[in-house]
């Protein structure tokens, strides 16, 4: 076998258990054969017959699954810091899409290099991603090496007929075309951007051949209020309800946001095994509002988490998130009992992996072989009551030491071996610049 060997660090299983094993990966099939003296098959598939092992020193670490970002907009980064402080509806259509409008495939490429560093550099191995030019983003995403669901948002409002369709259709393509690229780390979605900013009758039409052709449908849902009562008052139903109708709800679907929940909605979601995305950040910054995450996962929904883009966030960092998301919940239940640290830990690793249909997400024999070593022996993760509560509220993306995805090491001793960073930060720069000055000069 054709290994890679972790040594020396603490295992987090999924159990929640923090044990002292070593990991054996199969590096060919890209997945966990051994944790400690748990192994898969039979004990001589696990020794390295005779070919040198590569390993990854993980004393004084803590192993975790490789984060999963539930809901990015990768090449989103070029717009970091470039409009802060309004609130989704403004923020949208006065700064993001007059700059969005100039954006070439270029571009795109560029801010998704330096939005997957930041992903592989923050130990993040699997992402979903909703924009535009997806064919460039699915090329990064294979040459990074990591794992997502692609998908190309549309939108039709403000659009004529022809366009409008256009938009849908090309949807549809990006969905059936990208998926089970990059040796099948690749997987897609239908993404419709919202209720809102897609009319009813390409949603209707453009859910019902998603569904035909087998991909999950991923929008954004129920972020603000000023999205959810314009539903409420021209259709007398609430979001939820309309998706249903238009049929967008299922075990396979995974909706961001869903800030706005009433106690039907929460139901229908559970029923129907619709998986939510909280993207506590993002909600915080443009003042959406608390998403009900402990009401959430009392009903039993799938609740994952994301970053959303950059540019609302400001940066990729899902440790970040955790900690905000056990925040936020604490303040929208008035528990500070709520939405615990093993609760974000397992929002941003299994449950993720589950809302995205992808592998990964959990440390045992069998599992594919997705991981992040975290460095615990710096001053502010001294010292180690429990390392799960270092994950939610110490830790930071920069703490991690390597990042595994199917099992190749994307990065080693803070070093990105599948990626040039300094080449990427640099052209990510001047694209980033050159883009803002062509959008202030129309
Ligand atoms: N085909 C569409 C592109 C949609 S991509 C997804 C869009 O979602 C936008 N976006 C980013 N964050 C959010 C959010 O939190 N809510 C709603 N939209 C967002 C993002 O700027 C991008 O325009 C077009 O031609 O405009
Ligand atoms: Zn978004």
């Amino acid at each position: 076998m054709n290994a890679l060997r972790v040594t020396g660090g603490r295992v987090l299983r999924p159990d929640g258990r923090v044990t002292e094993s070593d990991v054996t990966i199969d590096r060919d099939a890209g997945t966990i054969v051994a944790v400690g003296e748990e192994t898969v098959g039979e004990s001589d598939e696990t020794e390295a017959n005779g070919e040198a092992a590569e390993t990854l020193d993980a004393s004084g670490s803590l192993v975790i699954p490789g984060l999963v970002n539930a809901h990015t907009h990768v090449s989103m980064t070029l717009l970091r810091g470039y409009a802060d402080d309004k609130p989704l509806d403004p923020w949208l259509r006065e700064d993001i899409w007059p700059v969005e409008a100039e954006l070439t495939p270029d571009d795109i490429e560029a801010g998704a290099e330096l939005g997957v560093l930041e992903l592989i550099r923050s130990g993040t191995t699997a992402f979903a991603d909703m924009y535009f030019a997806m064919d460039r983003v699915a090329d990064v995403v294979d040459r990074a090496g990591l794992r997502a669901r692609l998908g190309h948002g549309v939108v039709t409002v403000g659009k004529d007929e022809a366009d409008a369709r256009e938009d849908v259709e090309e949807g549809l393509a990006v969905a059936r075309d990208l998926d089970g690229a990059a040796d099948g780390r690749i997987r897609t979605a239908f993404m419709p951007h919202s209720l809102t900013t897609v009319d009813e009758v390409l949603l209707r039409e453009g859910v019902a051949e998603a569904r035909e052709a087998g991909v999950p449908i991923h929008l954004h849902a129920n972020e603000t209020i000023d999205e959810v009562d314009p539903i409420v008052e021209e259709r007398g139903e609430r979001p939820i309800d309309y998706a249903a109708d238009a049929d967008a709800l299922g075990p396979d679907n995974f909706f961001a946001h869903g800030v706005h929940l009433d106690g039907g909605e929460i139901d229908r979601l559970a029923q129907t095994g619709t998986a939510i995305v909280h993207c506590p950040a993002s909600n915080m910054k443009l003042a959406s509002g608390m998403a009900p995450v402990q009401r959430l996962r009392d009903a039993g929904v799938t609740v994952a988490l994301g970053t959303d883009g950059a540019a609302s966030n400001n940066d990729l960092d899902l440790f970040d998130e955790m900690r905000d998301a056990a925040m936020l919940g604490k303040l929208a239940a008035d528990d500070a009992s709520a939405v615990p640290a093993e609760a974000v830990v397992e929002m941003a690793t299994a449950a993720g992996a589950a809302a995205l249909g992808l592998p990964g997400g959990r440390i045992e024999p069998g599992a594919a072989a997705d991981l992040a070593i975290v460095d615990l022996d710096v001053p502010h993760l001294t010292p180690v009551h429990d390392p799960v509560s270092h994950l939610a509220y110490a830790a930071r993306g920069s703490d991690v030491r390597h990042t595994v995805c199917d099992g190749t090491v994307l990065m080693r001793d803070r070093d990105v071996l599948t990626l040039d960073a300094d080449e990427i930060q640099a052209r990510a720069a001047d694209a980033a610049h050159d883009l803002v000055a062509r959008a202030e000069r129309d």
